[in-house]
């Protein structure tokens, strides 16, 4: 969507996967979905160095609204559990320099059940931008599949209207893949980022079905991605309970080569350093937030590796390589750049630098060295390589 946003993929933190609806305040105060909630998690993202790292969108998901519209029409947040309203809590993020995001969806009703927008879309719209919201998680139930695309669109005219810069987040893609080929042009047009796929688990199982699924679909799905418009493989679940940390590692690497938003669903308040570590490593945060905004691809499988890779700006590429066998020990994978699809890159050398799983300078490589990489169980090894340049500097 040409608004100006999004103009590298959006990062931050979204209370889905680990507080669902948890609206239980009396049982469960510390996670339920109220204030405080986003409050909290605001200040230790500024405390904790979150925000300095590029994380800047705090995210509310479903389940905050008042099960009524107001006596105009507008949606309007629980009272017993957001108590202050919408546009306060907004006002404490931005007074902590960060920026606030809600859900709304685009049918009837949301997945939980709250009011959806459908016939309010210019109300919901006002209604967000008058509160000063920043983002907004538009999702894709209780719609009529053929009516998704008018929907969706219909709510990037409304916000465009408002005049405020607001991050449009679809789930319009997922939605209608059961019935049809989504047109990816249409939504690139409309949406900041779209959600093509199911919900991400807290489970290295659904983290390789994403995987799978993406790297199945590349072909039309990485034309559509650049500044403006990413495709969405869901949240981070790193810093939960579900991933080893080689794992966690995989996600971070491939959410990275994949230029997907980095919208982390974790509790920030209390998650262990080596997440935290790897979540706020500034390398990968680079080929994440890379400004030739290209997103990366599958390039093959061979003996249980799989090979991604992702051109950079600067005459760079990452890369990364996943073990996808879940036995054994570590495997060596033997990295030869001559037979990369983008040897070019190496002709006739390059300086290679190993940032997962552990940081290491390789140096200056020729086309035709060989490294052996040492790669965990469902673990991955991402590097960059760098052309050098000769004097004139052009490549080689
Ligand atoms: O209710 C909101 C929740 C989260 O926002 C996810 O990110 C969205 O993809 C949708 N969503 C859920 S649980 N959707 C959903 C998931 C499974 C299902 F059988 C019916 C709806």
């Amino acid at each position: 969507l040409d608004n100006g946003l999004a103009l590298t993929p959006t990062m931050g933190w979204l209370h889905w996967e680990r507080f669902m609806c948890n609206i239980d305040c009396n049982m469960d105060p510390q996670n339920c979905i109220r204030e405080e909630l986003y409050m909290q998690m605001a200040d230790v993202m500024v405390k904790e160095g979150w925000l300095e790292a590029g994380y800047e969108y705090v995210c509310i998901d479903d389940c905050w609204p008042h099960h009524q519209r107001d006596a105009q029409g507008r949606l309007q947040a629980d009272p017993k559990r957001f108590p202050s309203g919408i546009k306060k809590l907004a006002d404490y993020v931005h007074s902590r320099g960060l920026k606030l995001g809600i859900y709304a969806d685009v049918g009837s009703m949301t997945c939980g059940g709250y009011p959806g927008s459908l016939g309010y879309y210019e109300t919901d719209a006002k209604t967000f931008a008058e509160w000063g919201v920043d983002l907004l998680k538009f999702d894709g139930c209780y719609m009529n599949w053929t009516m998704l695309g008018e929907g969706y669109k219909n709510m990037s005219r409304a916000l465009n209207q408002t005049g405020r810069s607001i991050v449009y987040s679809c789930e319009w893609p997922l939605y209608e893949w059961p019935f049809h080929e989504p047109n990816y042009t249409a939504i690139r047009e409309t949406c900041n980022h779209w959600r093509n796929f199911a919900d991400v688990y807290d489970s290295w199982s659904s983290v390789k079905t994403i995987l799978d699924w993406t790297a199945t679909n590349q072909k039309i799905l990485t034309p559509a991605a650049g500044p403006g418009g990413w495709n969405d493989p869901d949240m981070l679940v790193i810093g939960n309970f579900g991933l080893s940390h080689s794992q966690q590692q995989s996600q971070m690497a491939l959410w990275a080569i994949m230029a997907a938003p980095l919208l982390m669903s974790n509790d920030l308040r209390d998650i262990c350093p080596k997440s935290k570590e790897l979540l706020q490593n500034r390398r990968i945060i680079g080929i994440s937030q890379d400004p030739l905004g290209k997103q990366g691809y599958r390039t093959g499988t061979v003996d249980s590796f799989e090979m991604w890779e992702r051109p950079l700006s600067g005459a760079r590429l990452a890369l990364a390589i996943l073990n996808r066998q879940e036995i054994g020990g570590p495997r060596g994978f033997p990295l030869t750049l001559a037979t990369l699809p983008s040897w070019q890159y190496c002709n006739p050398r390059c300086n290679v630098t190993q940032i997962l799983p552990t940081y290491q300078e390789l140096g200056v490589q020729a086309l035709f060295s060989k490294q052996i990489l040492k790669i965990n169980p469902s673990g991955t090894a991402l590097l960059t390589v760098t052309q050098i340049q000769d004097y004139s500097g052009k490549g080689y």
